[in-house]
Protein backbone atom coordinates (compact mmCIF):
# COMPACT_ATOMS: atom_id res chain seq x y z
CA UNK A 1 0.00 0.00 0.00
CA UNK A 2 1.83 3.31 -1.34
CA UNK A 3 0.37 6.28 1.45
CA UNK A 4 -0.37 9.52 -0.02
CA UNK A 5 0.47 12.24 2.37
CA UNK A 6 -2.27 13.25 4.74
CA UNK A 7 -2.34 14.80 8.55
CA UNK A 8 -4.24 12.83 11.14
CA UNK A 9 -7.13 13.89 10.62
CA UNK A 10 -7.29 12.63 6.72
CA UNK A 11 -6.64 16.08 5.53
CA UNK A 12 -4.76 15.48 2.50
CA UNK A 13 -1.84 17.50 1.41
CA UNK A 14 -0.47 19.35 -2.04
CA UNK A 15 2.42 19.05 -3.96
CA UNK A 16 4.45 21.99 -4.06
CA UNK A 17 7.71 22.81 -5.14
CA UNK A 18 8.95 18.70 -4.37
CA UNK A 19 7.61 18.18 -1.59
CA UNK A 20 3.47 17.45 0.46
CA UNK A 21 2.59 20.83 2.11
CA UNK A 22 -0.73 20.93 4.35
CA UNK A 23 -2.68 24.00 4.28
CA UNK A 24 -1.50 27.03 5.69
CA UNK A 25 -4.67 28.49 6.46
CA UNK A 26 -6.48 25.10 8.13
CA UNK A 27 -9.55 26.20 5.30
CA UNK A 28 -10.26 22.98 4.20
CA UNK A 29 -13.00 20.90 2.06
CA UNK A 30 -14.29 18.08 3.50
CA UNK A 31 -15.42 15.15 0.60
CA UNK A 32 -18.02 12.81 0.94
CA UNK A 33 -18.78 9.99 -1.03
CA UNK A 34 -21.73 10.42 -3.30
CA UNK A 35 -22.52 6.64 -2.29
CA UNK A 36 -23.84 6.76 1.20
CA UNK A 37 -22.72 10.05 1.99
CA UNK A 38 -19.65 8.71 4.08
CA UNK A 39 -16.75 11.03 4.94
CA UNK A 40 -13.96 10.12 3.09
CA UNK A 41 -11.39 13.08 3.85
CA UNK A 42 -10.05 16.60 3.26
CA UNK A 43 -8.49 18.58 0.84
CA UNK A 44 -6.90 22.25 1.41
CA UNK A 45 -8.98 25.02 0.25
CA UNK A 46 -5.63 27.31 -1.20
CA UNK A 47 -4.95 30.44 -0.78
CA UNK A 48 -3.90 33.22 -3.58
CA UNK A 49 -0.97 33.40 -1.99
CA UNK A 50 -0.72 29.58 -1.91
CA UNK A 51 -1.04 29.59 -5.26
CA UNK A 52 1.51 32.32 -5.75
CA UNK A 53 3.76 29.89 -4.04
CA UNK A 54 3.09 26.74 -6.91
CA UNK A 55 3.35 29.11 -9.92
CA UNK A 56 6.78 30.37 -8.52
CA UNK A 57 7.83 27.06 -8.22
CA UNK A 58 6.67 25.35 -11.72
CA UNK A 59 8.00 28.43 -13.23
CA UNK A 60 11.51 28.11 -12.00
CA UNK A 61 11.30 24.33 -12.28
CA UNK A 62 10.34 24.55 -15.96
CA UNK A 63 14.45 25.96 -16.58
CA UNK A 64 16.00 23.05 -15.94
CA UNK A 65 12.91 20.18 -16.96
CA UNK A 66 13.16 21.79 -20.69
CA UNK A 67 16.97 20.82 -20.66
CA UNK A 68 16.39 17.33 -19.63
CA UNK A 69 16.81 15.09 -22.50
CA UNK A 70 13.55 13.60 -23.58
CA UNK A 71 14.47 10.08 -22.80
CA UNK A 72 14.85 10.65 -19.10
CA UNK A 73 11.41 12.52 -19.11
CA UNK A 74 9.55 9.62 -21.03
CA UNK A 75 11.20 7.45 -18.55
CA UNK A 76 9.32 9.49 -15.78
CA UNK A 77 6.31 8.67 -17.89
CA UNK A 78 7.26 4.67 -18.25
CA UNK A 79 7.83 4.25 -14.20
CA UNK A 80 4.53 6.18 -13.63
CA UNK A 81 2.92 4.02 -16.04
CA UNK A 82 4.41 0.77 -13.89
CA UNK A 83 3.52 1.78 -10.52
CA UNK A 84 -0.11 2.80 -11.57
CA UNK A 85 -0.28 -1.08 -12.81
CA UNK A 86 0.78 -2.25 -9.62
CA UNK A 87 -1.26 0.10 -7.37
CA UNK A 88 -4.08 0.12 -9.53
CA UNK A 89 -6.67 -2.09 -7.37
CA UNK A 90 -6.13 0.71 -4.33
CA UNK A 91 -6.35 3.63 -6.57
CA UNK A 92 -9.75 2.24 -8.12
CA UNK A 93 -11.21 1.63 -4.84
CA UNK A 94 -10.56 5.31 -3.98
CA UNK A 95 -12.30 6.17 -7.31
CA UNK A 96 -15.51 3.89 -6.01
CA UNK A 97 -15.58 6.06 -2.81
CA UNK A 98 -14.94 9.54 -4.44
CA UNK A 99 -16.88 9.41 -7.46
CA UNK A 100 -18.81 6.35 -7.33
CA UNK A 101 -17.77 5.23 -10.46
CA UNK A 102 -18.45 1.30 -10.81
CA UNK A 103 -15.19 -1.22 -9.78
CA UNK A 104 -14.79 -2.22 -13.40
CA UNK A 105 -14.74 1.17 -14.78
CA UNK A 106 -12.63 2.14 -12.28
CA UNK A 107 -10.02 -0.09 -13.01
CA UNK A 108 -10.36 0.18 -16.80
CA UNK A 109 -9.98 4.04 -15.93
CA UNK A 110 -6.10 3.13 -14.21
CA UNK A 111 -5.53 0.94 -16.53
CA UNK A 112 -6.23 2.71 -20.05
CA UNK A 113 -4.32 5.59 -17.97
CA UNK A 114 -1.41 3.14 -18.01
CA UNK A 115 -1.20 2.88 -21.26
CA UNK A 116 -1.52 6.37 -22.25
CA UNK A 117 1.45 7.08 -20.48
CA UNK A 118 3.55 4.37 -22.26
CA UNK A 119 1.91 5.60 -25.52
CA UNK A 120 2.76 9.06 -24.97
CA UNK A 121 6.22 8.53 -24.15
CA UNK A 122 6.64 6.77 -27.66
CA UNK A 123 5.12 9.07 -28.94
CA UNK A 124 7.29 11.94 -27.97
CA UNK A 125 10.39 9.95 -28.84
CA UNK A 126 9.06 9.75 -32.80
CA UNK A 127 8.01 13.52 -33.35
CA UNK A 128 10.52 14.86 -35.64
CA UNK A 129 11.45 18.24 -36.29
CA UNK A 130 12.01 20.03 -40.05
CA UNK A 131 13.77 21.83 -42.22
CA UNK A 132 12.49 24.15 -45.33
CA UNK A 133 14.52 25.74 -47.70
CA UNK A 134 13.27 29.47 -49.52
CA UNK A 135 11.82 28.74 -52.41
CA UNK A 136 9.78 31.53 -54.91
CA UNK A 137 8.71 34.40 -52.79
CA UNK A 138 10.54 37.84 -54.33
CA UNK A 139 13.69 38.19 -53.15
CA UNK A 140 14.47 35.09 -51.36
CA UNK A 141 16.60 32.19 -52.64
CA UNK A 142 17.99 28.70 -51.94
CA UNK A 143 20.53 30.08 -49.15
CA UNK A 144 17.95 30.41 -46.73
CA UNK A 145 16.76 27.42 -44.47
CA UNK A 146 14.63 27.07 -41.50
CA UNK A 147 15.45 25.09 -38.92
CA UNK A 148 12.35 23.79 -36.89
CA UNK A 149 12.22 22.30 -33.77
CA UNK A 150 9.66 22.09 -31.02
CA UNK A 151 9.56 23.82 -27.66
CA UNK A 152 8.04 23.72 -24.37
CA UNK A 153 5.25 26.75 -23.94
CA UNK A 154 6.16 27.13 -20.25
CA UNK A 155 3.45 26.34 -17.49
CA UNK A 156 0.54 24.47 -18.08
CA UNK A 157 -2.64 25.11 -15.84
CA UNK A 158 -4.28 21.31 -16.54
CA UNK A 159 -8.15 21.70 -15.28
CA UNK A 160 -9.92 18.20 -14.61
CA UNK A 161 -13.80 17.05 -14.53
CA UNK A 162 -14.76 14.51 -12.05
CA UNK A 163 -15.48 11.80 -14.39
CA UNK A 164 -12.50 10.94 -15.33
CA UNK A 165 -10.08 12.13 -12.62
CA UNK A 166 -7.46 10.27 -12.77
CA UNK A 167 -7.70 9.89 -16.49
CA UNK A 168 -8.25 13.32 -18.05
CA UNK A 169 -5.96 14.50 -15.39
CA UNK A 170 -2.90 12.16 -16.64
CA UNK A 171 -4.21 13.30 -20.65
CA UNK A 172 -3.29 16.28 -19.65
CA UNK A 173 0.02 16.14 -17.47
CA UNK A 174 2.04 13.56 -19.71
CA UNK A 175 1.62 15.10 -22.88
CA UNK A 176 2.74 18.18 -21.06
CA UNK A 177 5.72 17.24 -19.17
CA UNK A 178 7.25 15.18 -22.33
CA UNK A 179 6.83 18.40 -24.59
CA UNK A 180 9.07 20.38 -21.64
CA UNK A 181 6.41 22.03 -19.84
CA UNK A 182 5.68 22.14 -16.26
CA UNK A 183 2.44 21.32 -14.61
CA UNK A 184 -0.09 22.84 -12.16
CA UNK A 185 -3.05 20.76 -11.82
CA UNK A 186 -6.33 21.71 -10.30
CA UNK A 187 -8.31 18.49 -9.51
CA UNK A 188 -12.04 18.40 -9.91
CA UNK A 189 -13.05 19.28 -5.89
CA UNK A 190 -15.51 15.89 -6.12
CA UNK A 191 -12.35 13.82 -7.48
CA UNK A 192 -9.35 15.73 -5.92
CA UNK A 193 -8.26 12.71 -3.11
CA UNK A 194 -8.15 9.92 -6.73
CA UNK A 195 -5.79 12.86 -8.22
CA UNK A 196 -3.53 13.23 -5.44
CA UNK A 197 -2.67 9.38 -5.55
CA UNK A 198 -2.54 9.96 -9.31
CA UNK A 199 0.55 12.76 -8.36
CA UNK A 200 1.57 10.73 -5.43
CA UNK A 201 2.48 8.11 -8.29
CA UNK A 202 4.04 10.46 -10.77
CA UNK A 203 6.36 11.66 -7.68
CA UNK A 204 7.06 8.03 -7.47
CA UNK A 205 8.13 7.61 -11.05
CA UNK A 206 10.90 10.24 -10.30
CA UNK A 207 9.36 13.81 -11.63
CA UNK A 208 11.68 16.71 -10.34
CA UNK A 209 10.74 19.07 -7.64
CA UNK A 210 8.16 21.75 -8.64
CA UNK A 211 7.54 19.69 -12.27
CA UNK A 212 3.87 18.71 -11.40
CA UNK A 213 2.25 20.46 -8.74
CA UNK A 214 -1.27 20.48 -7.45
CA UNK A 215 -3.86 23.62 -6.30
CA UNK A 216 -6.94 22.21 -4.39
CA UNK A 217 -10.19 24.40 -3.76
CA UNK A 218 -13.10 25.21 -5.03
CA UNK A 219 -12.67 26.26 -8.78
CA UNK A 220 -15.74 28.92 -8.03
CA UNK A 221 -13.20 30.32 -5.38
CA UNK A 222 -9.90 29.69 -6.25
CA UNK A 223 -10.41 28.81 -10.07
CA UNK A 224 -10.46 32.45 -12.10
CA UNK A 225 -7.30 33.30 -9.69
CA UNK A 226 -5.51 30.59 -10.72
CA UNK A 227 -6.61 30.86 -14.92
CA UNK A 228 -5.57 34.73 -14.77
CA UNK A 229 -2.19 33.86 -13.15
CA UNK A 230 0.26 35.58 -14.72
CA UNK A 231 2.48 32.47 -14.68
CA UNK A 232 0.12 30.21 -16.43
CA UNK A 233 1.49 30.01 -20.55
CA UNK A 234 -1.14 27.53 -21.56
CA UNK A 235 -4.79 26.22 -20.05
CA UNK A 236 -6.07 22.67 -20.72
CA UNK A 237 -9.43 22.57 -19.56
CA UNK A 238 -12.52 19.49 -19.59
CA UNK A 239 -15.40 20.27 -18.05
CA UNK A 240 -18.88 21.74 -18.70
CA UNK A 241 -19.55 24.22 -21.52
CA UNK A 242 -20.93 27.10 -18.75
CA UNK A 243 -17.17 26.99 -17.15
CA UNK A 244 -15.46 26.50 -20.01
CA UNK A 245 -17.28 29.46 -21.59
CA UNK A 246 -16.23 31.30 -18.63
CA UNK A 247 -12.56 30.74 -18.79
CA UNK A 248 -12.48 31.72 -22.16
CA UNK A 249 -14.04 35.22 -21.38
CA UNK A 250 -11.32 35.75 -18.75
CA UNK A 251 -7.93 34.57 -19.58
CA UNK A 252 -6.60 37.04 -22.37
CA UNK A 253 -3.63 36.15 -24.53
CA UNK A 254 -3.39 32.57 -23.20
CA UNK A 255 -3.60 29.65 -25.71
CA UNK A 256 -6.90 27.29 -24.75
CA UNK A 257 -7.27 23.81 -25.61
CA UNK A 258 -10.97 23.03 -23.64
CA UNK A 259 -13.06 19.79 -24.29
CA UNK A 260 -16.95 20.35 -22.86
CA UNK A 261 -20.04 19.37 -23.12
CA UNK A 262 -21.68 17.18 -25.68
CA UNK A 263 -25.20 16.16 -27.09
CA UNK A 264 -23.81 13.36 -28.80
CA UNK A 265 -26.71 11.37 -31.54
CA UNK A 266 -26.82 7.97 -32.51
CA UNK A 267 -28.45 7.79 -35.40
CA UNK A 268 -30.25 5.03 -37.06
CA UNK A 269 -31.20 3.62 -40.56
CA UNK A 270 -33.53 1.45 -41.77
CA UNK A 271 -31.17 -0.95 -43.03
CA UNK A 272 -28.74 -0.94 -39.59
CA UNK A 273 -28.09 -3.88 -37.53
CA UNK A 274 -30.48 -3.28 -35.27
CA UNK A 275 -29.10 -5.67 -32.07
CA UNK A 276 -25.73 -4.05 -32.58
CA UNK A 277 -26.94 -0.96 -32.66
CA UNK A 278 -29.21 -1.45 -29.80
CA UNK A 279 -26.15 -2.96 -27.89
CA UNK A 280 -23.95 0.23 -28.67
CA UNK A 281 -26.71 2.69 -28.01
CA UNK A 282 -27.06 1.07 -24.39
CA UNK A 283 -23.84 0.53 -23.60
CA UNK A 284 -22.74 4.03 -24.93
CA UNK A 285 -26.15 5.84 -23.23
CA UNK A 286 -25.69 3.96 -19.51
CA UNK A 287 -22.15 2.88 -18.59
CA UNK A 288 -21.05 5.07 -15.59
CA UNK A 289 -24.77 6.56 -15.55
CA UNK A 290 -24.41 8.43 -18.42
CA UNK A 291 -22.24 10.90 -16.92
CA UNK A 292 -19.70 10.96 -19.82
CA UNK A 293 -19.30 13.49 -22.19
CA UNK A 294 -19.19 11.19 -25.13
CA UNK A 295 -22.19 9.19 -23.81
CA UNK A 296 -25.34 8.62 -26.50
CA UNK A 297 -27.77 11.32 -25.71
CA UNK A 298 -30.25 11.12 -27.33
CA UNK A 299 -31.32 8.38 -30.83
CA UNK A 300 -32.63 9.77 -33.92
CA UNK A 301 -34.58 6.37 -35.78
CA UNK A 302 -35.53 5.71 -38.86
CA UNK A 303 -39.55 5.47 -38.07
CA UNK A 304 -39.87 2.65 -39.64
CA UNK A 305 -37.72 0.39 -37.65
CA UNK A 306 -38.46 2.45 -35.02
CA UNK A 307 -40.47 0.37 -32.99
CA UNK A 308 -38.12 -2.56 -33.62
CA UNK A 309 -35.07 -0.46 -32.19
CA UNK A 310 -36.61 0.72 -29.16
CA UNK A 311 -37.86 -2.73 -28.59
CA UNK A 312 -34.54 -3.85 -28.37
CA UNK A 313 -32.97 -0.96 -26.35
CA UNK A 314 -36.18 -1.60 -23.66
CA UNK A 315 -34.68 -5.40 -23.33
CA UNK A 316 -31.29 -4.45 -22.14
CA UNK A 317 -32.17 -1.51 -20.41
CA UNK A 318 -34.45 -3.47 -18.10
CA UNK A 319 -31.19 -5.61 -17.48
CA UNK A 320 -28.83 -3.11 -16.82
CA UNK A 321 -27.70 -3.54 -13.09
CA UNK A 322 -28.70 -0.64 -10.49
CA UNK A 323 -26.94 -0.10 -7.21
CA UNK A 324 -23.48 -1.07 -5.51
CA UNK A 325 -20.59 0.57 -7.47
CA UNK A 326 -18.04 -1.90 -5.74
CA UNK A 327 -20.12 -4.93 -7.42
CA UNK A 328 -18.52 -5.70 -10.72
CA UNK A 329 -22.10 -6.44 -12.20
CA UNK A 330 -23.25 -2.91 -11.42
CA UNK A 331 -23.33 -0.17 -13.87
CA UNK A 332 -25.85 2.08 -12.70
CA UNK A 333 -24.41 3.92 -9.64
CA UNK A 334 -25.93 7.20 -7.88
CA UNK A 335 -25.01 10.30 -9.88
CA UNK A 336 -22.17 13.19 -8.32
CA UNK A 337 -23.98 14.58 -6.18
CA UNK A 338 -27.90 15.51 -6.00
CA UNK A 339 -28.06 18.40 -7.28
CA UNK A 340 -27.42 16.47 -10.49
CA UNK A 341 -29.81 14.28 -10.08
CA UNK A 342 -32.39 17.02 -9.32
CA UNK A 343 -31.33 18.31 -12.52
CA UNK A 344 -32.08 14.94 -14.25
CA UNK A 345 -35.01 14.68 -12.75
CA UNK A 346 -36.44 17.97 -14.54
CA UNK A 347 -35.57 16.70 -17.71
CA UNK A 348 -37.70 13.67 -17.09
CA UNK A 349 -40.33 15.63 -16.12
CA UNK A 350 -40.34 18.00 -18.70
CA UNK A 351 -40.18 15.58 -21.41
CA UNK A 352 -43.13 13.32 -19.50
CA UNK A 353 -45.23 16.57 -19.43
CA UNK A 354 -44.75 17.33 -22.96
CA UNK A 355 -45.90 13.64 -23.72
CA UNK A 356 -43.08 11.76 -23.72
CA UNK A 357 -43.61 8.04 -23.32
CA UNK A 358 -42.08 6.61 -20.76
CA UNK A 359 -40.89 2.91 -21.59
CA UNK A 360 -38.50 2.22 -18.12
CA UNK A 361 -37.22 3.80 -15.11
CA UNK A 362 -38.20 7.39 -14.41
CA UNK A 363 -37.60 6.01 -10.78
CA UNK A 364 -35.44 7.80 -8.08
CA UNK A 365 -33.67 6.72 -4.85
CA UNK A 366 -31.12 9.31 -3.34
CA UNK A 367 -28.73 9.78 -6.09
CA UNK A 368 -29.13 7.01 -8.38
CA UNK A 369 -31.52 8.15 -11.27
CA UNK A 370 -32.79 4.46 -12.68
CA UNK A 371 -32.42 3.83 -15.67
CA UNK A 372 -34.50 5.75 -17.97
CA UNK A 373 -35.56 5.31 -21.21
CA UNK A 374 -38.06 7.95 -23.09
CA UNK A 375 -40.13 7.25 -26.80
CA UNK A 376 -41.42 9.51 -28.70
CA UNK A 377 -39.53 12.78 -27.74
CA UNK A 378 -40.12 15.69 -29.62
CA UNK A 379 -37.79 19.13 -30.66
CA UNK A 380 -40.56 21.21 -27.62
CA UNK A 381 -38.60 19.38 -24.96
CA UNK A 382 -35.81 19.93 -22.90
CA UNK A 383 -34.55 16.58 -23.35
CA UNK A 384 -34.07 16.94 -27.28
CA UNK A 385 -31.24 19.27 -26.65
CA UNK A 386 -29.86 19.58 -22.82
CA UNK A 387 -27.26 17.39 -21.94
CA UNK A 388 -28.80 15.32 -18.75
CA UNK A 389 -25.15 13.79 -17.37
CA UNK A 390 -27.32 11.35 -16.04
CA UNK A 391 -28.90 7.95 -16.80
CA UNK A 392 -31.92 9.02 -19.32
CA UNK A 393 -32.11 7.92 -23.30
CA UNK A 394 -34.35 9.81 -25.54
CA UNK A 395 -35.44 8.45 -28.66
CA UNK A 396 -36.52 10.73 -31.49
CA UNK A 397 -38.29 9.44 -34.71
CA UNK A 398 -37.32 11.11 -37.69
CA UNK A 399 -38.64 10.29 -41.05
CA UNK A 400 -35.33 10.23 -43.49
CA UNK A 401 -31.64 10.80 -43.73
CA UNK A 402 -32.29 14.83 -43.72
CA UNK A 403 -33.76 15.31 -40.84
CA UNK A 404 -31.85 13.02 -38.80
CA UNK A 405 -28.92 15.50 -39.93
CA UNK A 406 -31.10 18.50 -39.29
CA UNK A 407 -31.79 17.75 -35.86
CA UNK A 408 -28.45 16.20 -34.83
CA UNK A 409 -26.97 19.78 -36.55
CA UNK A 410 -29.59 22.22 -34.83
CA UNK A 411 -27.61 21.12 -31.33
CA UNK A 412 -25.44 23.68 -29.88
CA UNK A 413 -22.80 20.74 -29.27
CA UNK A 414 -20.80 19.38 -31.72
CA UNK A 415 -18.81 16.47 -29.87
CA UNK A 416 -19.69 13.38 -31.23
CA UNK A 417 -22.17 11.15 -33.50
CA UNK A 418 -22.77 7.64 -34.59
CA UNK A 419 -24.52 6.31 -37.89
CA UNK A 420 -25.65 2.75 -37.87
CA UNK A 421 -26.19 1.67 -41.29
CA UNK A 422 -24.86 -1.10 -43.81
CA UNK A 423 -24.50 1.08 -46.57
CA UNK A 424 -21.11 3.01 -46.48
CA UNK A 425 -22.05 5.13 -48.83
CA UNK A 426 -24.50 6.93 -46.82
CA UNK A 427 -22.47 6.74 -43.92
CA UNK A 428 -19.68 8.59 -45.51
CA UNK A 429 -22.18 11.22 -47.17
CA UNK A 430 -23.98 11.82 -43.30
CA UNK A 431 -20.45 11.82 -41.82
CA UNK A 432 -19.80 14.53 -43.98
CA UNK A 433 -22.85 17.05 -43.30
CA UNK A 434 -22.64 16.45 -39.65
CA UNK A 435 -20.93 19.52 -37.46
CA UNK A 436 -19.40 17.31 -34.87
CA UNK A 437 -15.44 16.50 -34.14
CA UNK A 438 -15.85 12.96 -34.44
CA UNK A 439 -18.47 10.61 -36.21
CA UNK A 440 -18.41 6.88 -35.65
CA UNK A 441 -19.85 4.61 -37.97
CA UNK A 442 -21.19 1.35 -36.22
CA UNK A 443 -20.03 2.19 -33.24
CA UNK A 444 -20.77 4.54 -29.71
CA UNK A 445 -19.78 7.20 -29.35
CA UNK A 446 -16.87 6.98 -27.75
CA UNK A 447 -13.81 9.18 -26.91
CA UNK A 448 -10.41 5.79 -27.87
CA UNK A 449 -8.75 4.77 -28.31
CA UNK A 450 -6.58 7.70 -27.20
CA UNK A 451 -4.02 8.27 -29.95
CA UNK A 452 -7.31 9.07 -32.22
CA UNK A 453 -8.03 13.05 -32.19
CA UNK A 454 -10.21 14.27 -30.19
CA UNK A 455 -12.17 17.67 -30.19
CA UNK A 456 -15.47 19.20 -30.25
CA UNK A 457 -16.58 21.63 -32.53
CA UNK A 458 -19.15 24.31 -31.87
CA UNK A 459 -20.12 24.31 -27.91
CA UNK A 460 -18.12 21.55 -27.26
CA UNK A 461 -14.08 22.45 -27.18
CA UNK A 462 -11.51 24.51 -29.29
CA UNK A 463 -8.54 22.36 -30.07
CA UNK A 464 -8.06 18.89 -30.47
CA UNK A 465 -6.50 16.18 -27.74
CA UNK A 466 -5.03 12.77 -28.48
CA UNK A 467 -1.69 11.94 -27.36
CA UNK A 468 -0.24 12.92 -30.80
CA UNK A 469 -2.19 15.89 -30.80
CA UNK A 470 -2.10 16.84 -27.48
CA UNK A 471 2.02 17.45 -26.89
CA UNK A 472 1.65 19.33 -30.49
CA UNK A 473 -0.74 21.42 -28.80
CA UNK A 474 1.48 22.29 -25.51
CA UNK A 475 4.72 22.30 -27.67
CA UNK A 476 5.07 25.42 -30.12
CA UNK A 477 7.34 25.45 -33.61
CA UNK A 478 10.61 27.12 -32.55
CA UNK A 479 12.24 28.50 -36.31
CA UNK A 480 16.22 29.24 -36.73
CA UNK A 481 17.37 30.47 -40.33
CA UNK A 482 20.08 29.91 -41.34
CA UNK A 483 21.55 31.95 -44.26
CA UNK A 484 24.42 30.99 -45.96
CA UNK A 485 26.24 34.03 -47.41
CA UNK A 486 28.84 32.37 -49.89
CA UNK A 487 26.46 30.77 -51.78
CA UNK A 488 27.34 28.34 -54.57
N1 LIG B 1 -15.67 16.94 -23.83
C1 LIG B 1 -15.05 16.25 -22.89
O1 LIG B 1 -13.98 15.66 -23.09
C2 LIG B 1 -15.62 16.18 -21.51
C3 LIG B 1 -16.58 17.05 -21.08
N2 LIG B 1 -17.07 16.96 -19.82
C4 LIG B 1 -18.12 17.87 -19.42
O2 LIG B 1 -17.91 18.27 -18.06
C5 LIG B 1 -19.14 18.38 -17.36
C6 LIG B 1 -19.08 17.54 -16.09
O3 LIG B 1 -17.90 17.71 -15.39
P1 LIG B 1 -17.77 18.71 -14.14
O4 LIG B 1 -16.56 18.31 -13.37
O5 LIG B 1 -19.07 18.78 -13.43
O6 LIG B 1 -17.55 20.08 -14.89
P2 LIG B 1 -17.28 21.55 -14.28
O7 LIG B 1 -17.22 22.44 -15.45
O8 LIG B 1 -18.21 21.87 -13.20
O9 LIG B 1 -15.83 21.44 -13.59
C7 LIG B 1 -14.69 21.08 -14.32
C8 LIG B 1 -13.46 21.57 -13.60
O10 LIG B 1 -13.42 22.98 -13.62
C9 LIG B 1 -13.22 23.48 -12.30
N3 LIG B 1 -13.78 24.82 -12.21
C10 LIG B 1 -15.03 25.21 -11.88
N4 LIG B 1 -15.12 26.56 -11.91
C11 LIG B 1 -13.90 27.04 -12.26
C12 LIG B 1 -13.35 28.33 -12.47
N5 LIG B 1 -14.06 29.45 -12.32
N6 LIG B 1 -12.07 28.42 -12.82
C13 LIG B 1 -11.31 27.31 -12.97
N7 LIG B 1 -11.76 26.06 -12.79
C14 LIG B 1 -13.05 25.93 -12.45
C15 LIG B 1 -13.89 22.45 -11.43
O11 LIG B 1 -13.46 22.56 -10.11
P3 LIG B 1 -14.48 22.21 -8.89
O12 LIG B 1 -14.70 20.75 -8.97
O13 LIG B 1 -13.74 22.66 -7.71
O14 LIG B 1 -15.72 23.00 -9.14
C16 LIG B 1 -13.39 21.18 -12.12
O15 LIG B 1 -12.07 20.92 -11.78
C17 LIG B 1 -20.18 17.92 -18.35
O16 LIG B 1 -20.78 19.04 -18.95
C18 LIG B 1 -19.40 17.16 -19.40
O17 LIG B 1 -19.99 17.10 -20.66
C19 LIG B 1 -16.62 16.04 -18.94
C20 LIG B 1 -15.67 15.15 -19.32
C21 LIG B 1 -15.12 15.14 -20.64
O1 LIG C 1 -14.81 12.61 -19.85
C1 LIG C 1 -15.43 12.09 -20.74
O2 LIG C 1 -16.62 11.95 -20.65
C2 LIG C 1 -14.58 11.51 -21.78
O3 LIG C 1 -13.71 12.36 -22.38
C3 LIG C 1 -15.22 10.46 -22.57
O4 LIG C 1 -14.36 9.40 -22.57
P1 LIG C 1 -14.90 7.96 -22.93
O5 LIG C 1 -15.66 8.08 -24.20
O6 LIG C 1 -13.68 7.14 -23.09
O7 LIG C 1 -15.75 7.55 -21.79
Amino acid sequence: MFQVIRDKDNCYYNSVDGSWKPSRTGKTIKIFSPIDGQFIGMVPSMTTEEVDEVMASAKAAQKTWKETPLIERAKVLNQAAFLLREHKEEIAKVLVREIAKDIKSSIAEVERTADFLLFTADAAKQMKGEMLQADAFPGYGTNKMSFISREPLGTVLAISPFNYPVNLSTSKIAPALVGGNTVVLKPPTQGSISTLHLVRIFEMAGVPKGVLNTVTGRGSEIGDYVVTHKDVDFINFTGSTEIGQHLASISTMKPLLMELGGKDAAIVLDDADLDWAASNIVSGAFSYSGQRCTAVKRVLVDEKVGDTLVEKIKEKVDKLVVGDPFDEKTVIVPLISSASADFVEELIKDALDKGGKLLAGGKREGNTIYPTLIDHVTEEMRLAWEEPFGPVLPIIRVKDIDEAIRIANESEYGLQSSVFTKNIDKAFGIARRLEVGTVQINNKTERGPDHFPFLGVKSSGMGTQGIRYSIEAMTRPKATVLNLIDHI
